[in-house]
């Protein structure tokens, strides 16, 4: 007695420091004792078991959901500790992870309602929830038991998305087809499980015909792997524009639109705004109902008490132009703005505004819309305006641009694109427009037309096939041609990717298409992948990184710098990254629409980083005064009519036929899709450069020879001549 060992010396040692540590954070004394300790082992519902040997602990802090973890070596400091913490969860033994006998723990009486809050997350971990994640999302998780994954048969990948894949799958409990996105996180970083969780969070609180319900979770105990079970939708609005000989009727679009705005208004009334609307996120099911998907950025947002937020955020195409311009403080006219492009798009079958960079993109708002009024830049303050703000006011051109489009249609895009967010209002108001109101009104979904399965996925495999074909048909004429002694013609590339879109593709299957002959073949389909042991921290951390560095991408070619993500604003996941990101990898219709001719020619393309304000500056100020010569050059040339908008030209767009791409038709595809000319120029340069070093190496070779050749025959005469001397 009263001998310590050095072992417990050791351990009361280490204790000590564990103390301290938690000193150090405040963590212990801001604690209350609770009272009645003997409710601890009702709360979890299992009791602890002790090997005998040492006993870690692992303590979660509610508030930071993992981020704050100590370990205690003995029963008797985990039990002064667990005094003071209200317990979440204890495992005993758990298989695979690094943690042995952990308690989960939060602080002791956050609130009153906490024991029940802690009774409803217990029943959730011994319903087989993984703990992790009922710190997180347990609101999310109520009312549902984790399906596990050999419960579904996955059949193909579907989509890729910057964090995650997308598989089509059966749920064979209830014989349907499912869709199921594979979400990589880390669960060890609180960051990226509060990313995930947030769309979990997010989407359990959706509840809209317009809006794709989450169905269920796949998740287990022992795995950090999460896949999210949604239902099942065939097309997606960019599949769809792409589909060869497709043209939207004026119904269908408003039918398409008044589902968006839908969704949309729904979202907002919950307080969401979902910062990503594209085409590729506009899923549509075989009756024609379009559902707003992937809610990865998607965030909450109280109107009346604004928190700042990040302004990364929306594919740069559809993009407003507060967010180009730094705002942190925004609201449902994020969304709007992406709309509006979005109804502009439907009716020309092609994004309108295009920009490769954050500076062409702010560039070609300025030159559609206009550039923002004094009062808005005096009132806005927002954190970029003194680099961007134009030298010369810049003309609004909305309505002479689409004086094509029916009079409502140019009005709500005018209304959706206004440069004042305020000026956009609401879903709300945008369903009472005229637009809706008069006739031709929106057909019914059902009434839509039948279409083969089409994805964005499918776009793209489409142009790549498309593009192989190309290559073996120029292959094919160029042998024969060759037989013949013909010289092959320089064809236009726009033409023959033209003509490519104008026949449809009889033997090109979409890849669902190609999926269901599979199983009509007797295919059926796998069982998912048992779910991997938990990856290393280290390894997590990478994908994390990787996860944050794509989903910088998948937001347009961003440039993360110091200016953004102080403390007090949303937590600028985005912000903290430094590497620039490259146009090419955007996902959705950047990455599947081929951008005109014109654009090839400015080469590869880069981020413009926006926060170096000079460069950015002069690089604003270049494109403003070279717009008379780059005016709208997306657009069709053929019957392009400038219109003086401030001392800019303003070109208009014809929209004859409303159908997509008018009487022009324009290319869908990678950036470089039509370039098996430049393909065939490049190789013929390499053979030609190959050609010309082994030329020059003969002639070295045979003018080292001549030289060799020369010394000797004048060391000979030399020789001679010495010797005639002699
Ligand atoms: N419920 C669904 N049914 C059918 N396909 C789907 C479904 N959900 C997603 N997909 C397909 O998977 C793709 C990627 O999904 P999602 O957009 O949710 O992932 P993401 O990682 O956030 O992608 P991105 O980075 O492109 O925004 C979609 O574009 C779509 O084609």
């Amino acid at each position: 007695m009263g001998c310590m060992s050095s072992k417990s010396a050791a351990v009361e040692d280490s204790r000590e420091n564990h103390k301290e540590k938690l000193r150090r954070k405040g963590s212990l004394d801001k604690l209350v004792p609770r009272a009645d300790s003997s409710r601890r082992e009702d709360s979890v519902g299992s009791k602890d078991k002790y090997d005998g040997g040492d006993v870690k602990v692992l303590l979660i802090d509610k508030k930071t959901s993992g981020s704050n973890r100590y370990c205690y070596n003995d029963r008797a400091e985990k039990e002064r500790i667990i005094d003071k913490f209200e317990v979440i969860e204890t495992i005993n033994k758990v298989e695979n992870c690094e943690v042995a006998n952990t308690i989960t723990v939060g602080h002791h009486h956050l609130h009153p309602g906490s024991r029940v809050l802690n009774s409803i997350k217990g029943e959730q971990v011994a319903a087989g929830w993984p703990s992790w994640l009922v710190a997180v999302a347990s609101d999310a998780l109520k009312g549902w038991i984790p399906r596990r994954a050999n419960t579904f048969e996955k059949l193909a990948k579907i989509g890729q998305g910057t964090y995650s894949s997308v598989y089509k799958a059966r749920d064979v409990v209830h014989n349907k087809l499912v869709a199921l996105k594979k979400v990589r996180f880390d669960n060890h970083d609180p960051e990226s499980v509060k990313f995930m969780a947030r769309e979990i969070n997010l989407l359990r609180r959706l509840n809209h015909p317009n809006v794709i319900k989450l169905e269920g979770l796949i998740t287990s105990h022992t795995s950090c792997s999460l896949y999210l079970v949604f239902e099942y939708m065939e097309h997606d609005l960019v599949g769809l524009a792409s589909l060869p000989g497709i043209k939207f009727s004026e119904p269908q679009i408003k039918c398409y639109m008044h589902q968006l705005l839908s969704g949309l208004d729904h979202c907002h009334s919950l307080g969401v705004l979902h910062r990503d609307i594209k085409g590729s996120n506009l899923l549509i099911d075989s009756n024609g109902i379009l559902k707003i998907a992937d809610f990865g950025l998607a965030c909450h947002f109280d109107p009346h008490d604004s928190v700042p937020m990040t302004s990364r955020v929306v594919t740069l195409w559809y993009r407003p132009p507060e967010l180009l311009l730094g705002a942190s403080h925004y609201g449902v006219a994020i969304d709007l703005w992406s709309a509006g492009c979005i109804l502009g798009e439907l009716y020309s079958g092609k994004p309108i505004l295009p920009g490769k960079t954050e500076v062409e993109q702010l560039h070609k708002i300025f030159k559609l819309c206009g550039s923002p009024s004094e009062e808005y830049w005096r009132r806005a303050k927002l954190p970029h305006s003194t680099v961007f703000k134009p030298l010369h006011p810049y003309r609004r051109c909305v309505t002479e641009t689409f004086n094509d489009l029916p009079s409502p249609a140019v009005s709500l895009m005018d209304t959706l694109l206004s440069i004042d967010p305020v000026h956009r209002r609401t879903a709300a108001f945008a369903l009472k427009s005229e637009f809706f109101t008069t006739q031709p009104f929106a057909c019914d979904p059902s009434s839509l037309p039948k279409y083969p399965p089409s994805k964005e996925i499918d776009a793209k495999l489409r142009d790549e096939e498309a593009r192989r074909q190309r290559a073996v048909g120029s292959r094919g004429s160029r042998v024969d041609m060759e037989r013949r002694g013909q010289k092959e013609p320089i064809s236009n590339a726009e033409q023959t990717a033209s003509s490519q879109r104008r026949q449809p593709h009889p033997n090109l299957k979409s890849r669902s298409q190609m999926l269901n002959s599979r199983n009509a073949d007797g295919f059926s389909g796998l069982l998912i992948n048992p779910p991997k042991q938990t990856p290393t921290a280290k390894e997590n951390g990478r994908d994390f990184l990787e996860y944050n560095r794509k989903k910088v991408s998948h937001s347009g070619p961003l440039v993360y710098g110091a200016a953004f993500g102080k403390s007090g604003k949303e937590p600028d996941d985005l912000t903290r990254l430094s590497s620039r990101a490259n146009l090419s990898k955007l996902s959705g219709l950047v990455a599947t629409r081929t951008l005109a001719p014109e654009d090839h020619r400015s080469g590869p393309l880069t981020s413009e980083p926006v926060n170096q304000a000079g460069r950015s500056q002069r690089s604003f100020h270049e494109l403003e005064s070279a717009g008379k010569r780059d005016v709208r050059h997306h657009m069709p040339k053929t019957t392009e009519s400038p219109q003086t908008a401030g001392g800019r030209a303003c070109i208009k767009e014809p929209m004859h036929g409303r159908g997509p791409r008018g009487n022009k038709i324009y290319v869908s595809g990678p950036l470089l899709a039509p370039s098996e000319n430049v393909d065939q120029l490049l190789k013929e340069h390499d053979r030609k450069i190959q050609e010309f070093a082994r030329r020059a190496r003969l002639d070295k070779t045979k003018a080292g020879k001549l030289q060799a050749q020369a010394k000797q025959a004048t060391e000979n005469s030399l020789f001679v001549t010495a010797r005639g001397a002699e």
